[in-house]
């Protein structure tokens, strides 16, 4: 195939977009619709993008999985034909310097969960994990995965694949996970274990392993005895250490355990900045990233009036709160102040609690942006930096209208001190109750003394960072220098 030829007649190919082990990825334009594609042609003739064609059809619908329009076989040449996507973060990466920002990579290594969680669900591993497999959308807002020549299934049915050793290595030596450089069978934790190494790898620049050049023969071996032998610490130097958790988690997984996403993906919102802003991609330009943010604002509003929440639709309004404290809300701003405030309408429980953070000016735009347009639903903010602490006093003598911080009752704490790693504040029965927040109810009863001490000392004594999940946002970080005198444990909280 050439540029410039007539593909069944129909198909002007216009562009080589890439090339790979098994086919010629080309761009092209369709004479009969007038749109653009990307054409992929199995060169090796060996049926394989008939193959990836299938399992294509079988995850379409999926978001960031390219739209499949037509596969079949030309001559003795197999070709899948899909929706035309924008450059690979390879070839991002290397025109951009070979790093990305670190916020860009944790909005890329969310999204990339997010497309991993989802081929998981279909009961595939993709397992080719690395940045030349995720494309970006044709206006670089979204991130796309692509290539499923080497994914197969993991489960079927309800059964998992039985674990089998000897297996062929495949795919990529640079982001194959330990264990399949050791040829063990391939199954979830591999993709998230190679997904660390991309994430590495744009943090970094490059990859310890990839210093220098082997021949292919002994590319395996080689790089296996670089990646085996480094400690995880030294691998992630330089990185968040949050990073060298998620490799740490992916390395730990067993081999038919599902994955907890939603640890990894608050792992990751853990790392980025202060100012770090959903769906932030270095490329993107701030203009359009309030207008996405505006979309996304607009969907969750229609959702929560979906399910019948009453909505304020005055201008500049934070739902039932008061004009003074709306005042206060502003002045919040204004001081740079971090505080998770309650307001009277506390019947909601959570819901009605307006957050009010400073970060910086980005930040601080959104946070005006959001008091023009929402309702103050918790699930609604973004770029708010929330913290959520245990608290044994509410307010202070002087000022006991104040409640500066939220305490979560009894059943919260008892999880949290379980080892439950998720706490669910977004169903009202763990909500923490209008009595307990109510600052002149003084000490919140359920609190008592050794409840808090067993409690610190867990916190102290392990690693547990609980998750709490809000409208299935998960909010958490455990900040160790932040556990004072009163406090039993602070939860430093992203809600995005
Ligand atoms: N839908 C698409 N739109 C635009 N470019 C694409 C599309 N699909 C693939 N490409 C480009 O072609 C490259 C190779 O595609 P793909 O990974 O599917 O082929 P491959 O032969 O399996 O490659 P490899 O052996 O390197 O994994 C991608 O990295 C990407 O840059």
């Amino acid at each position: 195939m050439q540029v410039n030829e007539i593909f069944l007649d129909r198909y002007h190919i216009t562009a080589l977009l890439g090339s790979g082990g098994f086919g010629n990825v080309y761009k092209a334009y369709d004479l009969k619709s007038n749109q653009e594609f990307a054409i992929k042609i199995d060169v090796k003739k060996r049926n394989q993008t008939l193959v990836e064609s299938k399992i294509l059809l079988d995850l379409q619908g999926g978001e960031g999985i390219p739209k499949l329009h037509t596969a079949g076989k030309y001559a003795d040449l197999s070709y899948m034909i899909t929706e035309l996507l924008g450059p690979n973060l390879n070839t991002l990466r290397e025109d951009r310097g070979k790093k990305f920002q670190l916020n860009s990579v944790v909005t890329i290594g969310c999204q990339a969960l997010d497309r991993l969680e989802y081929i998981h669900s279909k009961g595939y591993c993709h397992k080719d994990v690395k940045p030349s497999q995720f494309l970006l959308s044709l206006d670089k807002k979204k991130i796309y995965v692509c290539d499923f020549g080497l994914s197969c299934k993991y489960i079927y049915g309800n059964s998992h694949i039985p674990f089998r050793g000897h297996c062929s290595r495949v795919g990529s030596p640079s982001f194959a996970s330990l264990n399949l450089h050791l040829g063990f069978q391939c199954s979830r934790r591999d993709d998230l274990e190679s997904l660390s190494y991309m994430l590495i790898l744009m943090l970094k620049g490059s990859l310890p392993w990839n210093q220098n050049k082997f021949e292919y023969a002994e590319k395996w071996q080689s790089i296996y005895g670089v990646k085996a032998r480094m400690s995880i610490s030294s691998l992630c130097s330089g990185c968040p250490a949050e990073i060298e958790k998620f490799l740490s988690y992916t390395r730990e997984l067993k081999f038919e355990e599902k994955p907890d996403y939603r640890y990894l993906k608050s792992l990751l919102i853990s790392a980025a900045t202060v100012d770090y802003a959903p769906e932030y991609l270095e490329w993107i330009n701030l203009d359009e990233l309030i207008e996405i943010k505006k979309k996304s604002k607009k969907h969750h509003r229609n959702k929560s009036f979906a399910h019948g929440e009453k909505e304020s639709e005055e201008n500049g309004s934070f739902g039932s709160i008061s004009s003074s404290q709306k005042r206060s809300r502003r002045k919040n701003i204004k001081n740079k102040t971090l505080i998770l405030k309650h307001n009277e309408g506390l019947k909601e429980g959570i819901r009605k609690v307006s957050t009010v953070s400073r970060l910086d000016k980005t930040a601080e735009n959104s946070s005006n942006e959001k008091n023009k347009n929402s309702s103050g639903e918790l699930g609604l903010i973004v770029l708010h930096k929330v913290k959520i602490s245990m608290h044994r006093k509410m307010g202070s003598e002087e000022n006991p209208n104040e409640c500066p911080q939220i305490t979560p009752s009894e059943p919260i704490i008892r999880r949290m001190m379980s080892g439950l790693h998720e706490i669910d504040m977004s169903t009202t029965t763990q909500i923490p109750q209008v009595d307990e927040l109510t600052p002149k109810s003084g000490l919140p009863q359920l609190l008592d003394r050794k409840i808090l001490k067993d409690a610190k000392e867990k916190f102290q004594e392990t690693e547990i960072a609980p998750k709490i999940i809000y409208n299935n946002y998960p909010i958490t970080r455990k900040d160790e220098n932040d556990v004072s005198r009163n406090n039993v444990s602070c939860e430093k909280c992203i809600i995005y």
